[in-house]
């Protein structure tokens, strides 16, 4: 720990009293004896020679470490479990004046091998109690002590340090924001002054496209009335005859490539009789044709050609060599390939698990197909399927499905949504493997031989592999921020509690309430943790150092920390077990004076 922690600090507008710390000192001698003095009074301080004087305070030691303040313990009968092994003896906090300073401590302070700077690292078998105590009190099922480690120290306005070690990579953060901003930017729905403001237990609906004026389906996001969660609904116009029991089975299919269809009812909401099917929403998807054939970057976009143009002053990409085309590659106007076999992995692993369950797809087009982030998905999965006629033979219907998606990724291999087969085969060939051209070929077949879904596979091959790999090396990215993301949210909370806590004006009518008791230590304790200075006065800021503070609060460590008063004539030594203990009681004190939510 930076020594320069202890230097002295002179804040510039007042200082509360050293009484304060007394007021803490003194309290009522009613108060029960607990573990950790009971533990540690044996200890004595004689092994250090830098004290001048001991003088024995009965009740420094908050109450309490083994269980929740609302049911601590007010008699020696109620002390911790016999296991812990502790000796009932008098509690011993020991008062030191060193160079005008005095130090308030308990005899156990002294005993901590790791002295008074102990780190999480060096927590020994300091006699706090175990286990339990590290536990703050409630038994916890996992080990509180394990948090991310400290990283190496490093100042606040170190920004590419502090957003390496403390915060998710950009490209994470992005994806995260992108579907926010989705969710959370709300459209003006004064917009659509036609829509109803409710259908069914859907309410908010903003619709997902601009609806031409003849439509036969719509889409919008809704979100749920009960429990707030965003859906997308697909609106089928007019929707009068039956409905096909096959939506049943659609509402069974879960497979991460297939947008879930969640429930089907029929509504008068929108002045007709439509019918509305209920799916997942899944925020900052964009559908294939507007990803890769419409738009930035596609074959609708600025800097690509159209290789099948009859333009004659057209890029003619037939004479290009090699370095052409991974030039188009390179500016977008091609897509690399293993782009195209990731979204075919995807796209057939949709329709193995949609043909297993007896169901053709039916709708596997461009703008029917959802991507988002890496992953693709089949949207609005079943609508084709909403009336039971006249879509009668399945198997016919999955032979279609396959000569689908083979136009679909012989589109997406040319990179336009239209095109003159014999001349984007040739294109193909020349741009892509073999493997591309000859899964295409195959998926395009029109022979009667009747083909399945799972034949794709020795096409696909390796690159299956290379799929799992990918996914696997991104779940890994994806755990390791969420355990840090894990460890900001306990210190977020930790955070809270501190603020709920500190400077308070007043509980209960009582003004002086966060200026004394526990709550002395926890305003102490925010001091050293933000209020810290360098040798010459400037503020110490280091956000390792305070994560591992914050870390070893939430821990309940036994490890001890000095705290100073503002006026710098006391240094109270405290564990941040204790220090746990004073948070969780203040704050349950809070919580039992606020209105129930
Ligand atoms: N489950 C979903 N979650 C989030 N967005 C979705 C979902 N399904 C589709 N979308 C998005 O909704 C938008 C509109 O989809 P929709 O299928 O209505 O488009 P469309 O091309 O106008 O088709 P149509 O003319 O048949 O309505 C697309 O941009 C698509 O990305």
């Amino acid at each position: 720990m930076d020594p320069s922690i202890f230097l002295p600090y002179s804040p510039p507008n007042g200082l509360p009293q050293e009484s304060k710390l007394a007021t803490y000192m003194n309290r009522s001698t009613s108060t029960p004896t607990r573990a950790l003095g009971q533990t540690l009074a044996k200890l004595g301080l004689e092994d250090s020679p830098t004290f001048t004087k001991k003088i024995l305070i009965g009740d420094f030691v908050p109450m309490n470490y083994f269980g929740p303040p609302s049911v601590m313990p007010e008699s020696p009968e109620n002390s911790p479990p016999n296991t812990m092994m502790i000796p009932p003896s008098t509690p011993q906090v020991h008062q030191e004046n060193v160079g005008g300073t005095t130090y308030f401590y308990s005899s156990d302070s002294m005993n901590s091998s790791a002295g008074l700077n102990a780190s999480a690292g060096q927590a020994s078998s300091f006699a706090m109690g175990g286990d339990e105590c590290l536990a703050g009190g409630v038994p916890s099922p996992y080990a509180t002590q394990m948090y991310q480690p400290t990283p190496p120290p490093m100042h606040l306005t170190a920004k590419p340090g502090l957003a390496a070690s403390f915060y998710m990579p950009d490209t994470i953060r992005a994806e995260v924001y992108q579907r926010n901003e989705d969710v959370f930017l709300t459209t003006d729905l004064r917009q659509y002054p036609d829509l109803p403001e409710a259908v069914e237990m859907y309410a908010e609906l903003t619709p997902l496209e601009s609806a031409a004026p003849h439509a036969l389906a719509t889409s919008f996001r809704a979100t749920h009335r009960r429990s707030a969660e965003h859906y997308a609904l697909r609106r089928l116009h007019n929707h009068s005859g039956a409905v096909s029991k096959r939506l049943e089975v659609w509402k069974k299919i879960d497979h991460p490539n297939v947008v879930k269809l969640h429930e089907i009812f029929s509504t008068k909401a929108f002045n007709d009789h439509s019918l509305v099917l209920v799916y997942d929403y899944h925020p900052g998807s964009v559908s294939v044709q507007q990803k890769y054939l419409g738009g930035g970057g596609g074959a609708a976009g600025g800097d690509t050609y159209d290789p099948f143009s009859n333009d004659p002053d057209a890029p003619r990409p037939y004479t290009h060599q090699k370095n052409a085309m991974l030039r188009a590659v390179a500016h977008g106007a091609l897509l690399p390939e293993a782009e195209l076999w990731s979204l075919l992995v995807q796209l057939t692993a949709a329709l193995r698990a949609i043909h297993h369950a007896g169901l053709a797809c039916r709708s596997l087009e461009a703008s029917k197909v959802v991507v988002s982030g890496c992953r693709v998905r089949v949207a609005w999965a079943g609508a084709a399927d909403a009336s039971p006629a006249p879509h009668s033979d399945i198997g016919q219907a999955q032979q279609e499905d396959l000569r689908a998606l083979g136009r679909l990724a012989l589109s997406l291999c040319v990179r336009s949504p239209t095109c003159d087969l014999p001349a984007a085969m040739e294109r193909v060939a020349r741009t892509y493997s073999a493997d591309l051209k000859n899964l295409i070929l195959y998926l395009l077949s029109t022979s009667p031989a009747r083909r399945s879904v799972t034949d794709l596979m020795p096409m696909i091959g390796a690159r299956f592999y290379t799929q799992v790999e990918a996914l696997q090396r991104r779940a890994d990215v994806i755990e390791t921020q969420l355990a840090r993301e894990a460890d900001n949210g306990r210190l977020l909370r930790i955070l809270l509690k501190l603020g709920a806590v500190n400077e308070r004006p007043e509980l209960n009518m009582d003004a002086s309430w966060s200026e004394t008791g526990d709550r002395y230590m926890l305003k102490l304790f925010r001091d050293y943790l933000f209020h810290s200075v360098t040798a010459d006065g400037r503020p110490w800021l280091d956000q390792a150092h305070l994560a591992h503070c914050l870390n070893q609060l939430d821990a309940g460590s036994p490890n001890l920390v000095e705290l100073m008063s503002r006026d710098e004539q006391s240094v109270l030594v405290v564990s941040y077990a204790e220090l746990k203990h004073c948070l969780d009681a203040a704050f349950e004190e809070l919580m039992l004076a606020a209105p129930p939510s």
